[in-house]
């Protein structure tokens, strides 16, 4: 199933500038993992805002929910989350 998510990230400023560090280096790790097993195949940063969009492409529901868990930076992010179909014009559909 494929899902069009968008993630705003809203990390506090005062935030320690180590602790800070730590998640988005780890963030930067998982994402990385979950794009080379292939439920990731699509990362955008939208310009000029700390925000991404990106396509998801799991089992269930529940599968996303948990990846979206999973994520080091999910405390800090303000998800929206659109499952997708097949459009009847796409070309090959
Ligand atoms: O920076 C972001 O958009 C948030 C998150 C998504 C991937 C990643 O490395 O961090």
């Amino acid at each position: 199933m494929l899902f069009h998510v968008r993630m705003d990230v809203a990390i506090p400023h005062d935030l320690d500038p180590e602790v800070r560090a730590d998640l988005v280096a780890r963030e930067k790790a998982r994402a990385l993992d979950l794009q080379a097993s292939g439920v990731w195949p699509e990362l955008w940063r939208i310009v000029g805002e700390y925000a991404n969009v990106s396509i998801f492409d799991v089992e269930s529901n529940d599968a996303l929910h948990d990846l979206l868990a999973s994520l080091p930076l999910f405390p800090f992010m303000s998800i929206q989350v659109t499952p997708l179909a097949t459009h009847p014009s796409k070309l090959g559909a």
